[in-house]
């Protein structure tokens, strides 16, 4: 009898560390891939991430490494699960290595110079390579804990979507199929920018009102832009948009609201995410929004807001002044009736 083939993570960080606990529960053997041979010493040893998700303990089915070339070799299904910041540095110039493999990102942003997705720099990395996304609400700790959660794998390659389902269903957390791979990833991208606005209100004492109107405004505005960029409205309706916003801006478990609440508190923004120590892709996300909105002429009053009070000086009293008294608006606008 063969034996089964190992499946990759790419990232040894909150959520790389939660997905290689998941799959190795479903029986699957694992290589958690970390650049740091310390920590991958560390989780060998002491079956705990030193950094991570402290108090999980490391399923007997991960082994972590420090060689990229060996875990590329050995493995078939690759998730990826580095900061955008990163992907591309990762895994640049192993376009042989990585064709005809399932690559699969978790990852949540965008590029900063291109306004690519993350499975778009795979495309371009590892055009031989079958590509998916999977994204929904899935804060990393609750996954680890066993939280019910549920996902989205999004695929051109219904066959790869088939594949990934197989691989991550199990007891707790349940993975659905969608075919619209830019809407799926973009929703997940967008959400981070609204978690910070959200922390800060939280900061601020919002009210139960406050906390519906932002979630609800938040995703009419991140899905006029999706339709603006051509993604299928629908989409935001699913776990991958209002799911994932839902939970982002609502959970002080989110990074992204931690840098808002700290925001919220008074700290500088570098003192925020210096506070948070763990990736927070909503404030690059922010930046790489902002001026794609300015490009395309998408009305975006919450990114514009968040973006004059942490890169244009203004104060958040001037911001909420400006978004409660601007000109009356229609609810639901961001949908068009035709065509989808
Ligand atoms: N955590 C969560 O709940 C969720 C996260 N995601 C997404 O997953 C992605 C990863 O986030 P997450 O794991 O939480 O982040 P963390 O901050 O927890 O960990 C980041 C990981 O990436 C590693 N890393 C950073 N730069 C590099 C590099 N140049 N080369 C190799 N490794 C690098 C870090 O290594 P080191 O420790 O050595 O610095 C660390 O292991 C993000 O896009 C995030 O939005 C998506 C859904 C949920
Ligand atoms: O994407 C997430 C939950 O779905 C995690 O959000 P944070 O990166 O803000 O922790």
């Amino acid at each position: 009898m063969t034996q089964q083939q190992p499946i990759a993570v790419l990232g040894g960080g909150s959520f790389g560390t939660a997905f290689a606990n998941l799959l190795a529960e479903n029986g699957q053997r694992v290589r958690q891939w970390m650049r740091d041979e310390e920590q991958a010493e560390a989780i060998r040893t002491r079956r705990e991430n030193p950094n991570y998700l402290k108090g999980v303990r490391i399923h007997d089915g991960v082994e972590p490494t420090t060689d990229l070339a060996a875990t590329l070799a050995e493995c078939e299904m690759i998730f990826v699960a580095v900061p955008s910041s990163a992907l591309r540095k990762v895994l640049d110039g192993r376009s042989e290595e990585l064709a005809g493999k399932m690559l699969v990102s978790l990852t949540k942003g965008i590029e900063a110079q291109s306004f690519k997705l993350m499975s778009q720099v795979l495309e371009e990395i590892a055009p031989k390579s079958r590509i998916a996304v999977i994204s929904g609400p899935n804060l990393a700790r609750e996954i680890a804990e066993h939280e019910l959660t549920a996902t989205v794998v999004a695929s051109e390659d219904d066959d790869l979507c088939a594949q990934v389902q197989d691989a991550l269903h199990g007891r707790t957390f349940r993975v659905y199929a969608s075919g619209d791979r830019f809407g799926v990833e973009l929703g997940g991208a967008l959400k981070n920018v609204y978690a910070i606005i959200a922390g800060m209100a939280a900061a601020l004492g919002m009210g139960e009102n406050t906390k519906g109107m932002l979630i609800t405004r938040a995703l009419a505005e991140m899905t006029r832009f999706a339709v603006q960029l051509g993604a299928n409205p629908m989409t935001f309706l699913g776990l991958a948009g209002v799911g994932d916003l839902i939970v982002t801006c609502s959970s002080p478990k989110s990074r992204n609201y931690q840098v808002g609440f700290a925001l919220g508190e008074g700290l500088t923004l570098e003192d925020a995410v210096a506070r948070m120590g763990e990736t927070a892709e909503g404030v690059n996300t922010l930046k790489v929004l902002k001026a794609k909105a300015d490009e395309l002429q998408v009305y975006m009053p919450l990114v514009a807001g968040l973006n004059a009070i942490l890169f244009g000086g203004r104060t958040l009293e001037q911001v909420i002044g400006a978004l409660m008294s601007g000109e009356p608006k229609t609810d639901v606008d961001f949908i068009p009736t035709t065509g989808f």
